[in-house]
């Protein structure tokens, strides 16, 4: 259907970029139609299968695999990275690009008509495949995301700025709407999942624990929490109306970085909130800094608008002893 058509408005595209992004834009509106069409179409949810990082694949995981990787040939990517492949694996020899990408973020709301989204990462590419993704977040010359929600909306950097883009149900293109999207200040929202609060590092509870104590507590305010289970829809969240997201490290075995994964999630996300003013760190230090060990090495990860995740980081900096206490005493960061 519609595959000879721009599936984007490429104006603000750079031109040496436009065939890939063109192709990651015709496989995203597919799939939000796929996705729209759920129980009226094939079984989406069920599982399929196991991926190397352990996680059970559901079927549009798959499917939305094969169709990034199969539309994104001959558009000019060397090297394809993807969180359902063991490997990195070659798509045009001569290609100038790494594309490193999540092909289904959220994949356990396929089942529940709950936001779920595309993340995707481009470098340069090298000549060695493994070198090609495993690299400093900083090389990173495009990256973006789909969220298949009530809308399907992308969201673009190439490094000057956010791009936001609407899938038009009229014309079946994404059409740009925003030129310069910045995370705006003042939410009182966090999202993490609390579930796992008895696992976490001290600085983290004692951050969690004084927005929880709302106006009676240190921060002398209340906040509101939120924990959709995408990361793309806690992204475009923050990226819409600002507060902090929170994936940290915890005790759970397996969970000593976290759970998302470096290459195709945070340095993804990491570009786009710096590129929209925010800040995006490992609780520590910033993403985009660091390098990944391996393809599906997982990482910490803190972002959304800066205050916030200097806090965080201000937390993990104190002495054990003096995590709360501290604040609460001597009211820094007050609100
Ligand atoms: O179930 P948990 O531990 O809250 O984890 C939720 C996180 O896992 C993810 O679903 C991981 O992504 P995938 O669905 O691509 O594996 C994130 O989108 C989300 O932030
Ligand atoms: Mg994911
Ligand atoms: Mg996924």
């Amino acid at each position: 259907m519609l595959d000879t058509v721009a599936s984007i408005e490429t104006r603000e595209i750079p031109d040496g970029m436009r065939a890939p992004i063109d192709a990651l834009a015709r496989v995203a509106r597919n799939l939000s139609f796929t996705i729209r069409r759920g129980a009226l179409g094939q079984s989406l949810g069920h599982e399929v299968g196991e991926n190397t990082d352990g996680d059970t694949q559901k079927a549009l995981d798959v499917l939305a695999d094969e169709a990034f990787a199969k539309a994104l040939t001959g558009t000019g990517v060397r090297w394809y990275a993807s969180e359902e492949r063991d490997a990195v694996e070659p798509l045009d020899v001569d290609g100038r690009f790494v594309i490193a990408i999540d092909p289904l973020d959220g994949s356990s709301n396929i089942d529940v008509n709950v936001s779920i989204g595309t993340i995707f990462s481009i470098y340069e590419a090298k000549a060695n495949a493994q070198a090609s993704v495993l690299r400093p977040a900083s090389e990173q010359i495009a990256a973006g995301y789909v969220i298949y929600g009530p809308q399907s909306q992308m969201m673009l950097t190439f490094g000057s700025g956010v791009q936001q883009y609407v899938l038009d149900p009229e014309s079946d293109v994404f059409r740009l709407v925003d030129a310069a999207k910045t995370i705006p200040d003042g939410s009182s929202e966090f999202a993490i999942n609390a579930s796992n609060y008895r696992h976490w590092s001290k600085p983290i509870r004692a951050y969690i624990d004084d927005c929880l104590a709302g106006i009676d507590g240190p921060r002398g305010k209340n906040f509101n929490m939120r924990w959709v289970a995408s990361l793309v829809a806690e992204t475009h969240r923050i990226l819409s109306r600002g507060g902090i997201f929170l994936y940290p490290s915890d005790d759970r075995s397996g969970y000593e970085r976290g759970r998302l994964r470096m290459v195709y999630e945070c340095a993804p996300i990491a570009f786009l909130i710096e590129q929209a003013g925010g800040a995006a760190t490992d609780s520590c230090d910033p993403i985009m800094g660091m390098t990944a060990s391996e393809l599906h090495a997982r990482t910490p990860f803190v972002f959304g608008t800066r205050e916030k995740v200097a806090r965080v980081t201000a937390y993990n900096d104190l002495p054990d002893q003096e995590v709360s206490a501290l604040f609460g005493a001597r009211g820094l960061f007050r609100a």
